[in-house]
């Protein structure tokens, strides 16, 4: 597939798709800012709209960010649409009897062999008859890799028509699975790849030969009804990716649904998700019919093996103050304090530079990419310190921290604690079992209320700290 057209052609969509989301980053960035100014004045509360647009961006950063598999030790449920036929699992690529150009695509990706989820869910997916599959697991795990390894094998390139449809709940989405599409298929020259996203137009009366085509409901459900560019019918390995995410998109839910009815029933349906709530949960199984159901559970967080403090201050010039305190007694190798507040931690991060530390701030103005740059440039050591708000730190991990500041605690939209945030930013799982230090910094009767709660919550004590008191300080770094 590496051909230079083929290549020419996703490099032009990209180009286009680029602009448009430059003009919708933008935007958002004034959306983001006008609620900026009216959020400084009362709480950081994110409408559900901001909310929704925060899923698929956390999704993109994650995508942006991962280099490696996550790999899960934890136990995979099965489920078996025949409970009587044998459950296969494979440890290897070889065994799958893939074509040799897919396994050479394979190899040239660096995968050695199939991740957990694989393990089950490729064996699955590329058994005859076709199968239907919704697997759930966390972001990381390799579902992506699996699905467009199922879509690469029924693929007839020399049929010049699309065959794959996946969809994808952003056009940025859309582009990151474009590309393992682009590596993983990089031995068959014959293969096209379309982007049916917004902004990608083509013209009326046109059929498209593409035999893979990815993109965005709306506009994949246009190309395949009002337009028909894709004749539905003839499509054979159905994909919805990210479902979590796509159904936060208001819209995205009713027109996965109708694509899904023009297709053929003997099309392979198969659906991600890296969440499964009720309602995800509820859309898998109208888009799913007949499903084999893969689950991987996410390894647990535990506070088991963190040291968990709280500093008293009466206001924010005081907890920075406690925190050179803790600076100039310890040494920090990296630490990443969260604040509730954009302000705040464009603030913070400007003073602890004045301090002479190396502070990288991470905010919700950034676009996706620049957040993505920012983490990388902190995880390889380059900056010590991260500042960030809650928002825009959600699920990222950065494993090598030990130290975590909470320079405002965390609360929810109702102003109660967030436990889970709580535990996901200071907590860790059995494999990055290390041990951690986390300090909270409390400012207000409310800020100890918040905290006396989140003690009650986890049944943990959390033990003071008075930082100006050098000796103290000390003991805690042992
Ligand atoms: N079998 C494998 N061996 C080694 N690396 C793999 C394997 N499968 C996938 N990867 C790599 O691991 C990373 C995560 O894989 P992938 O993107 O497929 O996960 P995912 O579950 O789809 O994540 P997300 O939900 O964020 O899309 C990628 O960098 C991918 O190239």
């Amino acid at each position: 597939m590496a051909t230079d057209s083929w290549a020419l052609a996703v490099d032009e969509q990209e180009a286009a798709v680029k602009s448009m989301t430059n003009l919708q980053i933008k935007e958002e960035k004034v959306r983001a800012d006008t609620n900026g100014i009216i959020k400084t004045s009362t709480t950081a509360e994110k409408t559900d709209e901001e909310e929704k647009e925060d899923r698929a961006a956390q999704s993109l950063l994650n995508k942006l960010i991962r280099s490696n598999l996550v790999d899960n030790t934890n136990q995979v449920e099965v489920l078996q649409r025949d409970p009587n036929s044998p459950l296969y699992s494979v440890k290897s690529f070889e065994e799958l009897r893939l074509k040799p150009q897919l396994l050479q695509g394979v190899y040239a990706m660096g995968f050695n062999r199939p991740s957990k989820i694989q393990e089950n869910a490729l064996p699955m997916m590329l058994a005859e008859p076709p199968q239907n599959l919704i697997a759930q697991s966390q972001s990381g795990t390799g579902k992506t890799a699996a699905f467009v390894l199922a879509m690469l094998s029924r693929v007839e390139p020399a049929d010049r028509y699309p065959q794959c449809l996946c969809l994808s709940p952003t056009y940025e989405l859309a582009l990151q699975t474009g590309k393992v599409i682009e590596q993983m298929g990089k031995f068959y020259p014959e293969l096209k790849l379309a982007y049916a996203v917004r902004g990608n137009k083509l013209e009326r009366g046109q059929k498209i030969s593409e035999q893979i085509v990815i993109g965005t409901p709306g506009t994949v459900l246009d190309w395949c009804s009002k337009l028909k560019f894709i004749d539905p019918k003839k499509i054979k390995v159905f994909v919805l990716d990210e479902a979590d995410v796509m159904i936060a998109t208001q819209g995205h839910q009713d027109q996965s649904i109708r694509i899904q009815r023009m297709l053929p029933r003997n099309c392979q349906m198969l659906l991600f998700s890296a969440t499964f709530e009720d309602s995800v949960w509820k859309f898998a199984q109208k888009v799913v019919p007949e499903p084999n159901i893969i689950k991987l559970k996410r390894e647990e967080e535990t506070l088991d093996t963190i040291k968990q403090y709280y500093v008293l201050c009466s206001s924010r010039d005081e907890k920075f103050q406690a925190l050179c305190n803790l600076y100039g007694a310890i040494t920090i190798a990296q630490a990443m304090i969260f604040c509730h507040t954009r302000k705040t931690a464009s603030w913070l991060a400007a003073e602890l530079s004045k301090e002479g530390h190396q502070v990288a701030l991470l905010s919700g103005e950034m676009m996706v990419e620049q957040r993505a740059a920012v983490i990388e440039r902190f995880r390889e050591g380059k900056e010590k310190v991260l500042v960030t708000t809650n928002v825009c730190a959600r699920g990222i991990d950065v494993e090598q921290v030990s130290v975590v500041i909470n320079f405002d605690l965390p609360v929810d939209k109702d102003g109660n604690p967030d436990n889970e945030t709580y535990l996901h930013r200071i907590g860790r799982t059995g494999r990055f079992g290390k041990r951690g230090l986390a300090v909270n910094m409390v400012d207000s009767k409310h800020s100890m209320n918040i905290l006396n709660r989140i003690q009650e919550h986890f049944n943990k004590k959390i033990e003071r700290l008075d930082t100006d008191d050098l000796d103290e300080i000390e003991k805690i770094a042992n």
